[in-house]
């Protein structure tokens, strides 16, 4: 083995934002996959195959969840509407509140909605270089209002146990929509 050596990834943070190196996985979800997301989800249907967003991941620890294992991630998500509702993930909670988490937007524009599961929620504006603490104990969710493919870094620890399903129950306390190109924000009831 060489003393100096490459990386064992390299995210570009030109052009289509790639990470590659070694242990890197792909996963994707299709639109008609967002289930418990939009509020219209008859409208999924209009999408058909459609890719609605896919992630890369590098982990060194697949198989071990011990606290202290970092991974980096890449979420990239294509710009689309649900019957008017902007492109976004599933959005989750950590099921360990004491796991954090770093997002940096990288291209695209949206919003990363934060909320505590209680009276605090809030959008925070994401574009190339923006940086998100995230606290572990808020559920949070990525949203495409742009017009092209918004991809953001992740640093997160793989202990952090995604829970996605009180957020597929009830939803965010807002939905954000895209109206003759602007961007409206209305209160789940
Ligand atoms: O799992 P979702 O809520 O759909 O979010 C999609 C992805 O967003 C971020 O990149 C997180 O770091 C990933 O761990 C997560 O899987």
């Amino acid at each position: 083995m060489e003393f100096v050596r490459e990386p064992k990834g390299v995210q570009e943070f030109w052009d289509e934002c790639v990470l590659k190196g070694e242990n890197v996985v792909r996963r994707q979800k299709l639109v008609r996959e967002c289930t418990g997301v939009y509020k219209n989800e008859d409208a999924l249907r209009e999408h058909g195959d459609d890719l609605a967003y896919w992630v890369h991941n590098q982990n060194f620890n697949r198989e071990s969840f011990v606290k202290g294992n970092l991974q980096w991630g890449i979420t990239y998500i294509n710009p689309f509407t649900v019957d008017g509702e902007c492109a976004m993930t599933s959005g989750h909670y950590h099921g360990d509140p004491d796991c954090d988490e770093y997002y940096y937007g990288l291209k695209g524009t949206g919003f990363l909605l934060f909320w505590d599961g209680g009276e605090d929620f809030y959008a925070e504006k994401i574009y190339p270089g923006s940086l998100h603490y995230i606290n572990g104990h808020y559920a949070h969710r990525i949203i495409n209002s742009g017009d092209e493919v918004l991809a953001v870094a992740a640093c997160s620890l793989p202990a952090s146990k995604q829970d996605h399903q009180s957020i597929k129950e009830h939803g965010f306390p807002y939905r954000c929509y895209k109206r003759n190109g602007e961007i409206v924000w209305e209160k789940q009831e």
